[in-house]
């Protein structure tokens, strides 16, 4: 039988019953021994109940099946302090709590069992998503001040019919602001339409914008709207501006000055009325400077400009990002997973997302795969997080990089560095050409 409540029942229990953190005790059989007024309180359970039922057939919390930390405890004769889990209360509903686990022993020092104490987290966590929601625009999640002061501004420059260029590297989230923006603005309820211009060879570019109407070339059996048309009343945003050709461009130019183009095999001029936003990975004023991009586009277009930090210059934003992917995730999957593991946080914040945010959606998208439990832990991670002896015997990445950067440099020579034919042949988009060969500096 449990000591407790042999020489100072009494005691005892007033003492636990006045703690407002939970506390209940077990023996070495993990069977409940005592569960203060607390614990009935937060997991909705009676102090009748719950007595002589094993912990976890009372608790049913998210770290019982495989990662018991009173087993981990007994092992390592250590406290485990603080650990976040998730109980499912009487009512079934999933709560956040903090839970600290230690050893219980009797008068002689002897191991009678364990002592878990434990905080309900429910109400911090509301104050949490309260204080997320001030951290937020439309779906833009960031709480780093060069975001906040975009945010600031937003509504202002949705509400202007300016040009706006967005800038930042891939994967910072220039479409979600350019959408922002668009569904703040008085044209909100016209079309958002989005050209990745790095998509369009020089001679499709003035069809796929403006059109052609009937005859216009051998294949133009019927007219076609362009892009303009398409976003009239509403906002068209020219992703990748700064990959168009210098002849694109002047052609570009005229539209934002007059506001107006020709379909192809037209001579009628028409008007639009489309808001433009232009976003780019590169830094379009260092390519004016170079010569790569016209001067007079550049400040029409440069009207507002935004600026988007790279992932590794706000790693505050991590965890909300995590949490946010893992609510879309578990929505779109049918599934109930409540987060991730310290480690796998830990590591997610050091890593250095060179691929922005993206990288980081993609990366909790694989562990959504990888995870039948209810935390994501480390081993649920792309194997670029994996300890070195768990991953697969692959070259290291220098490696790689090395064999990845001569295939592109022998490609290019094969194709007289004509970029578009080099993407063809290796099978990838030009656009990703010009960012291997940025990155792995190929000349
Ligand atoms: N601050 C953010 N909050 C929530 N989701 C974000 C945020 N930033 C980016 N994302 C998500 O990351 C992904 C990439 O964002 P987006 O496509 O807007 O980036 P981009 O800068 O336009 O990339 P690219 O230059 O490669 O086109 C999208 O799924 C987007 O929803």
């Amino acid at each position: 039988m449990f000591e407790l409540d042999k020489p100072f029942p009494r005691l005892y229990r007033s003492i636990l019953d006045s703690i407002a953190d939970g506390v209940y005790t077990v023996d070495l059989n993990w069977r409940v021994t005592s569960f203060n007024k607390a614990a009935e309180r937060i997991t909705g359970i009676s102090n009748e109940e719950a007595i002589g039922r094993k912990c976890f057939e009372v608790l049913r919390s998210s770290m019982c099946e495989d990662q018991c930390t009173l087993k981990q405890v007994m092992e390592d004769r250590k406290t485990v302090p603080n650990r976040p889990i998730y109980i499912i209360r009487a009512d079934q509903k999933q709560i956040p709590i903090n839970m600290t686990t230690g050893i219980l022993r009797n008068a002689e020092n002897r191991i009678i069992g364990g002592v878990m104490s434990f905080r309900d987290l429910s109400d911090i966590n509301t104050l949490h998503k309260e204080l997320q929601k001030q951290h937020t625009f439309e779906d833009i999640i960031s709480k780093n001040k060069q975001m906040q002061k975009i945010f600031a501004i937003l509504p202002q420059i949705a509400q202007s019919r300016s040009t706006v260029l967005i800038e930042g590297e891939s994967g910072t989230g220039k479409e979600l602001v350019a959408r922002a923006i668009h569904n703040s603005s008085f044209q909100a309820k016209g079309p958002f339409v989005a050209v990745n211009c790095s998509a369009l060879p020089d001679n499709l570019f003035e069809s796929e914008l403006f059109g052609y109407k009937v005859g216009a070339f051998t294949d133009a059996k019927k007219d076609k709207p362009g892009r303009f048309d398409q976003a009239h009343k509403g906002t068209i945003l020219l992703d990748e501006i700064g990959d168009i050709s210098l002849a694109v461009q002047a052609k570009l130019l005229r539209v934002l000055e007059q506001k107006v183009y020709e379909p192809l095999g037209s001579v009628e001029p028409v008007r639009t009325n489309a808001r433009v936003i232009a976003a780019t990975h590169h830094n379009l004023y260092q390519m004016v400077q170079n010569g790569n991009f016209r001067e007079d586009l550049y400040y029409r277009i440069n009207i507002v400009r935004l600026v988007l930090p790279p992932l590794r210059n706000r790693k505050e934003d991590i965890p909300s990002l995590i949490d946010h992917f893992i609510e879309r995730f578990n929505v779109l999957n049918g599934k109930e997973i409540l987060g991730v593991s310290q480690e796998a946080l830990a590591l997610l914040m050091l890593y250095d997302w060179q691929g922005n945010v993206r990288e980081l959606e993609n990366a909790i998208e694989h562990a959504f795969v990888m995870c039948r439990e209810k935390l994501i832990r480390r081993e649920h991670l792309p194997e670029r997080f994996l300890p070195l002896d768990k991953k697969i015997k692959d070259p290291p990445s220098r490696v790689l990089k090395d064999i990845e950067k001569e295939a592109i440099t022998q490609a290019l020579e094969r194709n007289q560095w004509n970029k578009s034919k080099t993407a063809r042949e290796l099978g990838i988009h030009k656009n990703t050409l010009r960012r291997k060969i940025i990155r792995f500096n190929v000349s």
